[in-house]
């Protein structure tokens, strides 16, 4: 892999302005989820460093919440611009790790970048109110303060755009951050670093800590009484043990869990478009997205054209190495990702699910899962209740609004949910009756810097992005004046 900067690759991990090792001189192993080649050994930080690490964001903060508005922007907005500036190399960097096609890396790192950029913005609109006293002798106003010092916790299926979806809004609130990306992807993390302390990021201000002893270092955190905010993004099994262990020093908690989105095709749909749609929200990633679509309910009127349609397209999707041209689907992230999509497919085709395509690895390549479409399919299967995360589309067949409604609810999860139609009187009354915290309607693409991103039931809470994001990392604090006596009338 040829980078233009090569100082970016970056081994060490970064606290308070230093790039350091273990102290203990562990390391682990970074893989290529293409090959299993390792391609980077970096620090296996302990307890120890965490807690150095949460110190020097302490100290830091008393300084950075300081800085004006404009200050923290500009430096945000310096980041923003060596990011879009190095877009390749990043890409290629997270590729390397992480195993989707180059052109969706470099996509990732516009759409982080994007964050930074949004944040740098909103750092100069953290606006507080005046609010009409409750007595005369009474002036009410409200201000915004940083909460603190926040833990990130972020996944490898975007081991960029998680992270500055949660550092920017803090930056910009006027936190400091220490980062523990997952240790599958943990060199674009370090990358992202390397850029922030070119940007000109004070020493403290951003950390970041790569571990192989995940259990210990998310224990430092979140028991560390210095720590006022968890950020989290990942499974939702994970994202429980986490508020369950914030809850001894009552952090501020954002959690943006697993989902199990439906994708409903009504009988008035634009088939062609809706197929389109299925494709961009199934394969993004290889399927290994909070967002893509899980399940696949489509109206008895037109589930065999549907279906069809599907299937040709599905079978132009190119498969292979990440860093090959027009590949579109690269290798899950490692085998335990394999093993539960095979298990998943399996379980369906066992129960009566009918395999139309994929339904395997790749020849050439078992850490490749062919994208595989199910029909037949029904709520006895796992495929019905669990998140995939694979590239897999089980189509169920529906006749009734009000029954594709309940089975879209039928579920602990409420993070996003597509449907196609024309009738506009069903959108709206199906847009409300949806548990889910996004709906897309007529489109499989609901990602964007400026809407509210996060989920609800066992999704998690707290919104990412958009003008609501920053609020994440903000303490309103209201000042009540009372009258001072003062012997002149005015
Ligand atoms: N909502 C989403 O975007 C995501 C959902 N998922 C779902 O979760 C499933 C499993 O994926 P997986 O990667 O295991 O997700 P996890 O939830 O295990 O991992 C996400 C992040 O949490 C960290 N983590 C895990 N356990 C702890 C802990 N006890 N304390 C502190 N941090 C912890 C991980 O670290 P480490 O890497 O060191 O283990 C990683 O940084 C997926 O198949 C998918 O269904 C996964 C990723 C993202
Ligand atoms: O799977 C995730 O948690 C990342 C969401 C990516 C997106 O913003 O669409």
């Amino acid at each position: 892999m040829e980078l233009t900067d090569k100082s970016l690759f970056k081994t060490s991990c970064y606290i308070n302005g230093e790039w350091v090792n273990s102290k203990e001189g562990k390391d682990f192993h970074v893989h290529n989820p293409y090959n299993q080649e390792i391609i980077a050994d970096v620090p296996d930080l302990g307890k120890e460093e965490t807690e150095e690490a949460i110190k020097a964001a302490e100290v830091a903060f008393h300084s950075w919440k300081k800085k004006t508005a404009g200050e923290r922007s500009s430096i945000l907005r310096k980041w923003f611009d060596l990011m879009m500036e190095y877009k390749e190399d990043l890409g290629k960097i997270l590729t390397l790790e992480q195993g989707k096609p180059l052109p969706e890396a470099i996509g990732e790192i516009a759409y982080g970048a994007s964050f930074v950029e949004w944040f740098a913005e909103e750092a100069k609109r953290i606006y507080g109110d005046t609010i009409p006293g409750h007595q005369g002798d009474k002036r009410i106003v409200t201000i915004k303060q940083p909460v603190g010092v926040v833990a990130a916790i972020t996944p490898w299926n975007f081991p960029n755009a998680m992270i500055t979806r949660k550092v920017a809004p803090a930056l910009a609130a006027g936190c400091t951050v220490i980062v523990k990306p997952a240790k599958n992807t943990p060199l674009s993390a370090l990358a992202l670093a390397e850029l922030g302390e070119r940007a000109g990021i004070p020493k403290g201000v951003l950390n970041i800590i790569t571990s192989n002893r995940t259990k210990e270092i998310g224990e430092a955190l979140t028991s560390s009484p210095i720590v006022r905010k968890l950020s989290f993004t990942g499974s939702t099994e994970v994202g429980k043990q986490l508020i369950k262990d914030c809850a001894s020093t009552v952090k501020k908690v954002s959690m943006e869990l697993g989902g199990n989105a439906p994708f409903i095709v009504f009988k008035d749909a634009d088939i062609d478009k809706a197929v389109a749609g299925a494709i961009a929200s199934k394969f993004r990633n290889a399927g290994q997205t909070c967002v893509c679509s899980n399940r696949f309910f489509v109206h008895e009127e037109v589930y065999a054209e549907f279906t069809k349609k599907l299937s040709d397209e599905i079978k132009k999707l190119k498969v292979g190495n990440g860093f090959d041209e027009d590949v579109l689907i690269g290798p899950m992230i490692d085998q335990g990702a394999v093993n539960f999509v095979n298990y998943i497919v399996n379980d369906a085709v066992k129960k009566g699910a009918q395999l139309l395509d994929g339904g395997k690895t790749a020849s050439s390549n078992d850490h490749i899962y062919l994208p595989t479409l199910l029909t037949d399919v029904d709520s006895s299967m796992s495929v019905y209740h669990e998140e995939i995360f694979g590239p897999v589309v089980p189509i169920f067949k529906f006749s009734s609004t009000k029954e594709v409604i309940q089975l879209a609810n039928d579920t602990p999860f409420g993070l996003a949910a597509y449907f196609y139609g024309r009738d506009y009187a069903v959108i709206w009354k199906v847009s409300e009756a949806l548990e889910y915290g996004m709906v897309g309607i007529n489109t499989g693409m609901i990602s964007t810097t400026v809407a509210p991103f996060g989920g609800i039931k066992e999704s998690g809470f707290g919104r990412e992005g958009s003008k609501y994001g920053i609020d994440e990392y903000l303490e309103i604090k209201y000042l009540c004046f009372g009258e001072v006596d003062d012997d002149e009338e005015y």
